[in-house]
Formats: structure tokens, C-alpha cells, sequence
């Protein structure tokens, strides 16, 4: 199968201030990523928080440039300036729709400009064009009439979804779509990308903390430490399998693969000691893994920043 999106030892460093007198470091967010995506198919990227996911999600819908490296879309190579309609095709969901979604505007005005302004649909077949995203979605039509503050967290991040797919894109990036969502709002939203993959044969990325949904839901999985893809398989392969010390480390320390019930732990961690993880807003930190950072020695610490929030991607470049 081809791919329909292609990165190729994408970059991203940012300048970063540290103490006063001292010189500003460059900060590799991304650090020579390469994957491929294939269409109508659905691909996890997991890590810890800090990893440079977010950043990744933002090159593959063009909100930030790479500082080198190549993307591909469909074949073609993607410059810094993308067309309207590439800008289209591949949309982008949040974690938080209460920040994507103008407060003061019915759910109604902001999806019939949105297919205004790609002329999608004439005048006249917009009711029912706005009529069917909302079966879509699985929300009553009255939504449209409704103000973000007037739904709840599962129904805006329905109506994010909606307002993606309202432009009629080919690919989803869902950063943390879900992360925000309570367990059952988090149970819908998730059937409804499965859906909306089967039924219109959606490429979903699908940038998550949660193990357990991520292996539920995606075909492959990238797992990413310290800006960088450490390993990259099928969903089972990496789940039953894991061949590098980071992502075995990611899998001890995730509490829904020990949850019963849901994810099995994988046989390749057998006998293994599980993490104790801390949580916070949903993230997982995870101890310090000297064997993750042995395996990816060409990048070195120091780290910087505050080793609490231990992030762990942050290192200078010498
Ligand atoms: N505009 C920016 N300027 C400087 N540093 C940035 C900028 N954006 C992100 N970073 C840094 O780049 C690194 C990667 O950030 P990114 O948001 O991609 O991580 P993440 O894996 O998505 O984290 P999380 O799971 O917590 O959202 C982090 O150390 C972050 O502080």
C-alpha cells in the first residue's frame, strides 16, 4: 500500500533562552523523525509528555515548518506555503475544544462558514449538509443551535470532530482528542474515529498517553522518546513484542495495559517489575530509563528545564 503522508528526517529546533548572560541552547523537539502513513489507515504515536508529539502534529498539518527535513503528501513534496486546498485535506482535532471553538458562536455559523469558505456546498443544500455532520457525529440537529459552554466535553469534541470533517478532509490528526474526556465520553468518541474510518476511509494520526485506546483503535503505532520515533510497528507487534527498552518501559509504566480487562500485559514484559507511575492531568512520566537513554546514545543529555516535569526531549545541541 502507498502512503499518503510521508515525513522524511523532519526537524525541529527551537531556539530556546536558559539564564540570564548565558547563550541561548537549541532545543531538538523533533529530531529526525521518518514515518509514512498509509491511507485509510490509522497510526498511534505515543511517548511521554514532552516528546515532541504535539510538534508533530503540528508539521503534519503545517502549522509549524520543519527546520529541515521533507514531507510528502500523496507522492508530491509539501513546501512551506500549502495550498488551500491541502490545508483542506488534512485537518486537525484538539485535545481542549473548549479553546478551538469561539465561545460566543452557535456550532451552526461556525461549520456553514467553514464550508463557505471551501465552497463545498451550494447555498442551498447547506441545512442539509449541516444536517448530515451532525448524524455524523452521532448529535441531534438542535446542537447546531447550540454555544459551545451550552454542550458537554463529549458532545464539543463531537462537534470539533464535526467541524473537521465538514471541509470533507482525507486525513485526521487527533492530538490528545480524547484526553480531556470522561470515560464514557472517551468510549464514543473513540467508535466514532473507528467509524468514520471505516465509512469514509479516513488516515486518522492519533497522538495519545493512553496505551490502552491507542491499541484498540490504530494499525501501527510510532513510539517516540526524546523527539525522535525509537520504534515503529504494527499495533500488535509493538504491544505483544516491544523491541526497544524505551517502549518496554513505556508498557511497564501504563496503567491501563494492567488494568484488567482491558489491555493484556504484554508476554515479552513477563517477570519484569511494573513502573510506578506518576499521573498528572493524565500524563504519564516515567522514571528515568537509563536503558532508553543508552539506546538512544547519539542523543545525549544534559537536560534542561525542570527535571520534575522531566521533558525528556530537552537537550542542547553541543
Ligand atoms: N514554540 C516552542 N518554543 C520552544 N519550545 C517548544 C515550543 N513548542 C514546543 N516546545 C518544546 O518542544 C518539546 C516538545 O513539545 P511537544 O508539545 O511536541 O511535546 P508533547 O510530546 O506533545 O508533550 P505533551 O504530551 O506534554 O503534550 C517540549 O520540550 C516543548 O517544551
Amino acid at each position: 500500500m502507498s502512503a499518503l503522508i510521508e515525513l522524511d528526517d523532519i526537524r525541529v529546533h527551537y531556539t530556546v533562552p536558559t539564564r540570564r548572560h548565558s547563550p541561548p541552547v537549541t532545543l531538538r523537539a523533533l529530531d529526525g523523525v521518518s514515518l509514512a502513513v498509509e491511507r485509510s489507515r490509522c497510526l498511534g504515536v505515543v511517548g511521554e509528555s514532552g516528546c515532541g508529539k504535539s510538534t508533530l502534529a503540528n508539521v503534519l498539518v503545517g502549522l509549524r515548518t520543519p527546520t529541515a527535513g521533507r514531507v510528502r503528501y500523496d507522492g508530491r513534496e509539501v513546501g512551506a506555503r500549502r495550498s488551500k486546498d491541502l490545508c483542506r485535506r488534512i485537518q486537525m482535532v484538539f485535545q481542549d475544544p473548549v479553546g478551538s471553538l469561539n465561545p460566543r458562536r452557535r456550532v451552526r455559523s461556525v461549520l456553514a462558514e467553514l464550508i463557505d469558505h471551501h465552497d463545498l456546498v451550494p447555498d442551498t443544500g447547506m441545512n442539509s449538509a449541516l444536517d448530515s455532520l451532525m448524524e455524523m457525529v452521532d448529535l441531534p440537529p438542535r446542537v447546531l443551535e447550540a454555544r459551545p459552554h451550552e454542550l458537554s466535553g463529549g458532545q464539543r469534541q463531537r462537534v470539533a470532530i464535526a467541524r473537521a470533517l465538514a471541509v470533507q478532509p482525507e486525513v485526521l490528526v487527533a492530538d490528545e482528542a480524547v484526553a480531556a474526556l470522561d470515560v464514557s465520553a472517551q468510549a464514543t468518541v473513540i467508535n466514532l474515529l473507528a467509524d468514520l474510518r471505516a465509512e469514509l476511509g479516513l488516515t486518522i494520526v492519533f497522538i495519545s498517553h493512553d496505551l490502552g485506546i491507542v491499541r484498540t483503535l490504530c494499525d501501527s503505532v510510532a513510539v517516540m522518546y526524546a523527539g525522535r520515533v525509537v520504534e515503529e510497528g504494527t499495533a500488535e507487534a509493538v504491544f505483544t513484542a516491544a523491541q526497544h527498552p524505551y517502549t518496554r518501559a513505556l508498557l511497564r509504566a501504563a496503567p491501563d495495559l494492567h488494568r484488567p480487562g482491558t489491555v493484556r500485559r504484554s508476554p515479552a514484559l513477563e517477570g519484569e517489575p511494573a513502573g510506578t507511575p506518576e499521573t498528572n492531568t493524565g500524563c504519564v512520566f516515567l522514571p528515568r530509563c537509563p536503558e532508553a537513554e543508552a539506546a538512544c546514545a547519539s542523543a545525549p543529555p544534559p537536560y534542561i528545564g525542570n527535571e520534575s516535569h522531566r521533558t525528556a526531549c530537552i537537550h542542547a545541541v553541543p
